[in-house]
């Protein structure tokens, strides 16, 4: 990715996904000062001699060269400032599908457009001071949501619900540095520092960079999601459990032993946590070339889930077998699963590792304790703080790490102030504390920053 930190050329890309033969609509998305000239060498709206700002006109898409029809369209004229990206933007609104989609890209490259990188658009906002870096995450955030409390979330952050809290953060240490730097300066012509009112400005920062510190688990949680792993020895129900909680015949199914081979992998939505289940060949020795195969991937599969679902047949009770796969899981966040607890009298009575302290009974063949095993994930990964209401915000790891780093800064002022060291060394802190929340909101970037963030976007946004 080689982003112009100098918006000069005219950019283009198509906005929308394209899949043959879905999406009715696609648009491609010019922004630039050449944007409004390529539309007028392209679109013809018959009895429209000029485009109002903000208005949508219907019309032709036509290759100027030819002079034949590329389309039938709409075309949308934002004029900067009032745009996505501050710039002039016109969007092509076509037929969907590749052919016309891609043929419109071409003529707006062939008028002097140049191809977006992804995420450029959103680039261009945040220098042109449309958004802040934590609203272009949450952008990105949103258009790759896999829950809806995740694509709240992100929404909340689009519209500054997190910008704005550090941004007045960064104001208040940004004031009380020119605080302290005015007594280095003209010492003689200030009353003294109050001393007070600058360790309970401090206290208030910390305190709320404490507070959304706190929030980070919730949003990894939410983001990123979790990935599940069903594991067990052969014909305990692993399969049949992917499929009652999932509701549905995703995987087969059999009462012979070795069924599953391949990982067979679904989404679910658990209380809003989007989460990957992956349901794996039975564990055990075998000859069978294409089982243990399976097998192997089975392992894998178990390295790299955040939780396993050590399921075992509750009718038969807890076997050597199972001993021996639950060994190699120790060092995994782990459920027990009892499963066919439908063949069992009093299924209390199994005896299974007292370590194991989260367990669920299940039958998962009658589609029962889908619920419960809900309930357990969310206590394995310690998900209660999801529920709490007026969270609607929640930091990145990014976020996270500069956070800390201005949270530390902030202790070293308020430990710096404590030794009576010289003003000097609070300043440095200080000055330290406000270069990390600038770094959070974009006040203090550098390229490399913008380059790993900008490139997480798709193409056209
Ligand atoms: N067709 C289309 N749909 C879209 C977008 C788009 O670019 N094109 N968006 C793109 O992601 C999202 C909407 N986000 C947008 C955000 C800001 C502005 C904008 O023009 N803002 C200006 C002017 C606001 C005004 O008129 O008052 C501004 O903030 O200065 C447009 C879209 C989702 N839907
Ligand atoms: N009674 C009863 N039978 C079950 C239950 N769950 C699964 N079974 C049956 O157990 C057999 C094996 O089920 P699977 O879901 O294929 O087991 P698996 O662990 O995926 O097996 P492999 O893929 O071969 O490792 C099938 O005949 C299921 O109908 C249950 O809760 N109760
Ligand atoms: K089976
Ligand atoms: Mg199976």
């Amino acid at each position: 990715m080689s982003h112009s930190l100098y918006p000069a050329e005219t950019i283009a890309a198509i906005a929308t996904a394209i899949v043959p033969q879905e999406g009715s609509v696609g648009i491609i998305r010019v922004s630039g000062s050449r944007a409004l000239e390529i539309a007028r060498r392209l679109f013809r709206s018959p009895g429209q001699s000029s485009w109002e700002s903000h208005r949508i006109f219907y019309g032709y898409i036509c290759n100027p060269n030819s002079g034949s029809h590329v389309d039938e369209a709409l075309l949308l004229v934002m004029k900067g400032p009032r745009s996505y990206t501050r710039e002039d933007v016109v969007e092509f609104h076509c037929h969907g599908g590749i052919m016309v989609v891609q043929q419109v890209l071409d003529l707006c490259l062939q008028c002097g457009a140049r191809l977006a990188e992804p995420g450029e658009f959103s680039l261009r906002a945040f220098l042109n001071g449309r958004i802040d870096l934590t609203q272009a995450e949450s952008i990105a955030d949103l258009v790759g949501a896999r829950s809806p409390q995740a694509a709240q979330m992100a929404l909340a952050g689009v519209r500054g619900k997190l910008a704005s809290p550090i941004h007045q953060l960064r104001n208040t240490c940004v004031e009380l540095l020119a605080e302290i730097e005015a007594r280095i300066d003209f010492e003689d012509d200030l009353p003294p520092l109050d001393e007070p009112a600058l360790l309970q400005g401090i206290e208030t920062v910390l305190s709320q960079l404490t507070e959304l510190l706190n929030t980070a688990d919730r949003g990894e949680l939410l983001r990123s999601g979790l990935k599940v792993a069903i594991v067990g020895r052969p014909n305990v129900g692993k399969s049949s459990l992917l499929n009652a909680w999932s509701q549905s015949d995703r995987a087969i199914v059999t009462d012979l032993p070795g069924t599953t081979r391949d990982i067979v992998e679904t989404q679910l939505v658990v209380h809003g946590i989007p989460v990957r289940v992956l349901d794996t060949a039975g564990i055990r020795e075998t000859t069978n070339i294409v089982e243990k195969i399976g097998v192997e991937r089975s392992r894998q599969a178990t390295e790299e889930a955040d939780l396993v679902l050590l399921t075992i047949d509750g009718s038969v009770g807890w076997t050597a077998e199972d001993r021996i796969i639950y060994d190699q899981l120790s060092h995994h966040n782990l459920i027990l699963i009892i499963n066919k607890i439908d063949l069992v009298s009093d299924p209390t009575s199994l005896e299974c590792p007292n370590d194991l302290h989260i367990k669920v009974h299940t039958a998962a063949a009658r589609q029962e304790g889908v619920d419960r095993l809900e309930q357990a994930i969310l206590q394995a990964v310690n998900a209660g703080q999801l529920q709490a209401a007026n969270l609607d915000i929640a930091i990145n790891q990014r976020q996270t790490a500069a956070l800390t780093r201005a949270k530390l800064a902030l202790e070293q002022v308020r430990a710096t102030i404590g030794d009576r060291l010289p003003l000097d060394f609070w300043t440095i802190d200080l000055r330290a504390g406000i270069q990390a929340l600038g770094e959070v909101t974009g006040d203090d970037v550098t390229e490399s920053i913008l380059q790993r963030i900008f490139s997480r976007f798709c193409i056209g946004k």
